[in-house]
């Protein structure tokens, strides 16, 4: 779809009634000109709110990529019926406070049921502030949708799980946890229509002085051709045990090998091993591949709480008696730096 097929249109005119029955405004998170997948993951959460729900995509940005992104968003999930571009200056980088007025704008013209994000640092930035702006308490990391009011999310540092009713007035804001809602294939090959693509009047926003208090600074990211930690179907996560970062290259040589991502513990991270975007856990990023290998690492509930859902654990660690390997589908007691060499030599080379 052409911009130019673009319709200007004024939300606060289209929409008259403050509620509509299930209607979901996901909050999308856009890069290079395409979608992330943990925003379609959150288009998979609205869809199990239940039936009849319309769900709308919100996208920011500026220039080329919010066009090329809001193309992708366009047709990227059966679920979407429509895409809702915010087209300013104001949001080239992703900041919270013009983002929860955005959030706030969009709300009260659409009337919205329910506003969703997945909970990454795009979404745990933005939702606290439009919260507030709304009046409104979030439910975060929910993982189970029982009902466009029953969630489940969990506490403790995934040792328990909390069914929580919400009770509060519209609309009702979660985040979630893209690993819990995984995008069933290729969405994009599932449809077959366009959702149509309206732009947000941003009118009321450019008067408003007290958007752009925070400045954007600067983005630290690797760049690497492994997969996304997030997304990957095989991690491999280094520990305290790997003891040095020039030992943390055989953790790299052994995921290079296998297509995976590399994931680290805190007490790695800490210790200069790898830098923090690596860190899987209660405080770092949540993964679920299909296979976890972990070497050296002790099993820490605060680490077991960003990698529990995982189909496959497997477990390298020198002490029979570690936590992880309550957690682990297979075990091995042994040395890591053993092991891994043996595994890096009969492994075969990937193809
Ligand atoms: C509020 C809070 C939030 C936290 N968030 C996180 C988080 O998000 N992620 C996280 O990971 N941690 C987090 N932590 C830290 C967590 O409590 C643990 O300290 C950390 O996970 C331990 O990391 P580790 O397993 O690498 O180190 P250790 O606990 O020191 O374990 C190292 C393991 O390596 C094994 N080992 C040593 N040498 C070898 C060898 N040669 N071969 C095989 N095995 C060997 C040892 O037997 C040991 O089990 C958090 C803590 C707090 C308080």
């Amino acid at each position: 779809m052409m911009l130019s097929a673009f319709k200007n249109l004024s939300i606060t005119s289209r929409i008259t009634t403050p509620f509509r029955s299930l209607s979901t405004l996901v909050l999308a998170e856009h890069e290079g000109g395409l979608i992330k997948t943990s925003s379609l993951s959150a288009v998979e959460a609205a869809k199990s709110l239940g039936g009849g729900n319309s769900i709308s995509l919100l996208l920011a940005g500026s220039g080329r990529s919010l066009k090329d992104a809001a193309e992708h968003a366009a047709s990227s999930h059966p679920s979407v019926s429509q895409v809702l571009i915010a087209d300013s200056d104001k949001f080239t980088y992703p900041l919270a406070e013009p983002w929860a007025k955005l959030v706030h704008l969009v709300q009260q013209s659409g009337g919205y049921s329910h506003i969703i994000a997945a909970s990454g640092s795009f979404g745990k930035n933005i939702l606290p502030r439009a919260a507030a702006l709304l009046d409104i308490s979030p439910i975060t990391d929910v993982t189970k949708i029982s009902g466009s009011n029953l969630f489940i999310r969990p506490i403790y540092a995934g040792n328990a799980l909390s069914t929580v009713r919400y009770m509060g007035s519209s609309p009702c804001m979660l985040s979630i946890r893209a690993t819990s809602f995984p995008v069933a294939s290729e969405p994009a090959d599932l449809k077959s229509n366009v959702s149509s693509i309206d732009k947000v009047d941003l009118s009321i926003l450019d008067e408003d002085d007290s958007v752009g208090k925070s400045i954007y600074v600067k983005l630290s990211s690797q760049i690497s051709e492994r997969p996304d930690l997030g997304n990957a179907r095989i991690v491999v996560t280094g520990g305290r045990g790997v003891k040095s970062a020039e030992n943390f290259k055989m953790i790299d040589k052994l995921a290079e090998k296998i297509g995976a991502a590399v994931g680290a513990t805190r007490a790695a991270v800490d210790a200069g091993f790898v830098p923090n975007d690596l860190q899987v856990g209660q405080t770092g990023k949540i993964v679920a591949p299909e296979l976890y290998m972990a070497f050296g690492v002790s099993g820490a509930i605060q680490h077991i709480a960003g990698m529990r859902d995982s189909k496959v654990i497997v477990a390298i660690n020198k002490d029979a008696d570690a936590p992880i390997f309550q957690v682990a589908d297979y075990g091995l007691v042994g040395d890591l730096f053993d092991v891994i060499p043996e595994l890096l030599e009969k492994l075969p080379e990937k193809k």
